[in-house]
């Protein structure tokens, strides 16, 4: 081999997490929201890409759900990635996953422990997670992840770069805008606060379910412009269809959920709307089960101002949507710090429509669904 001698020396035999065995998938009989699956390779050529953009942005603009294919990992580095995921609620004491709390309410970083957002009826939320900036050597972590942390950085390249990146493409494509538009909004070395997430929702007692009405985590729009969640068979996601009702989000092997926040509702001038969603209580089949959870949250980069892109011509033709005027709009860095410190903490109010309850951050309004 071409390889010096010496390497075998220092290369260190990866690591194995302990095994995460997903559970099995529901056999009961939902109502599924009906999405467009989307074959990221094809993204590779400016022919793909072309013929990708109108599936992509009518998902959005109609239905704020799609999934994706062909993302670039297999399912074994999916399979790892929870592993890695899973060690930090199962392996690590919760004393030590304390010291690992973020210091400031407005920002996610580090773990966050159970009981900390308000469901309804006086029930907490029985969730735990961990948020770890796409720059992961920003902040220590628990030893028990360290000799995963190159994993974890690569878990956020790739989100960013191979899967964020291309969908942002053909999303600026679809406003018929130049094809780096978003990206460009977008840098991985900016200041801003995508993230990984890990997550883990846990059983509640029956009480708790009757008093929320299953709600594990309450209907809201993301924060940032794109969410990437990695497909687990644990059900309980909801989408609220633009009819107003709700329905599941089907597991598909290997595959990513994808959805738009908030702050590409404000560049998009209202055309690709922030996915309204929750998480109820899983079928009864998969009930008892922990549902974990793989995902990045992309935002744009802390200084970018969050007003509509205008020049696109498809907003000229059906008119833009402001969320607030272009002279008071938030950047991404005050929505998303506004958004994080009042997130499961303020007193929301009741608004004009049932089971809808509305804060005001950055002077727009927030709605937030049971
Ligand atoms: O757990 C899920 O499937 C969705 C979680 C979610 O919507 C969020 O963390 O914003
Ligand atoms: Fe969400």
């Amino acid at each position: 081999s071409s390889l010096p001698s010496w390497n075998i020396f220092f290369a260190a035999a990866p690591v194995d997490p302990p095994p995460y065995v997903f559970p099995a998938g529901t056999n009961e009989t939902l109502e599924y929201a009906d999405l467009a699956v989307i074959d990221l390779s094809r993204t590779s050529t400016a022919e793909g890409r072309a013929a990708l953009a109108g599936d992509v942005a009518r998902a959005l603009h109609e239905k704020g759900f799609f999934y994706v294919v062909n993302h670039g990992y297999t399912q074994e580095e999916t399979n790892r990635i929870f592993s890695i995921a899973n060690i930090l609620f199962d392996d690590v004491d919760v004393e030590e996953k304390i010291r690992y709390q973020g210091e400031s309410p407005s920002v996610y970083e580090g773990y966050k422990p159970k009981n900390t957002w308000r469901i309804q009826s006086g029930v907490l939320d029985q969730i735990e997670h961990y948020n770890i900036n796409r720059k992961v050597d920003k902040r220590e972590h628990p030893e028990a992840l360290r000799p995963f942390l190159k994993d974890i950085q690569n878990f956020a390249n790739h989100n960013h770069f191979n899967v964020v990146h291309p969908i942002l493409r053909l999303l600026a494509l679809g406003l018929e805008l130049p094809e780096e538009t978003l990206v460009q909004q977008h840098n991985f070395d900016a200041a801003g606060e995508s993230s990984v997430r890990f997550m883990k929702y846990f059983p509640r007692s029956e009480s708790e379910e009757e008093k929320t009405k299953n709600v594990w985590l309450k209907g809201h729009t993301d924060i940032g412009s794109i969410t990437v969640l990695w497909s687990q068979p644990v059900g309980g996601l909801q989408i609220l269809t633009p009819d107003n009702s709700w329905k599941w989000v089907k597991h598909m092997d290997n595959a990513l959920v994808i959805n738009a926040g908030d702050a590409m509702e404000f560049l998009a001038g209202g055309f690709y709307p922030s996915t309204r969603h929750r998480v109820i209580q899983p079928p009864k089949d998969q009930k008892n089960v922990p549902r974990l959870g793989a995902f990045y949250f992309s935002m744009a980069d802390d200084n970018t101002k969050l007003i509509p892109h205008i020049e696109s011509p498809v907003l000229q033709r059906v008119g833009v949507t402001r969320l607030c005027p272009d002279d008071v709009a938030p950047t991404m860095e005050q929505w998303r710090k506004g958004r994080t410190t009042a997130y499961g903490q303020s007193i929301l109010r009741q608004g004009k429509e049932k089971g809808v309850e509305e804060e005001l951050i950055e002077g727009v309004l927030v709605k937030h669904w049971n």
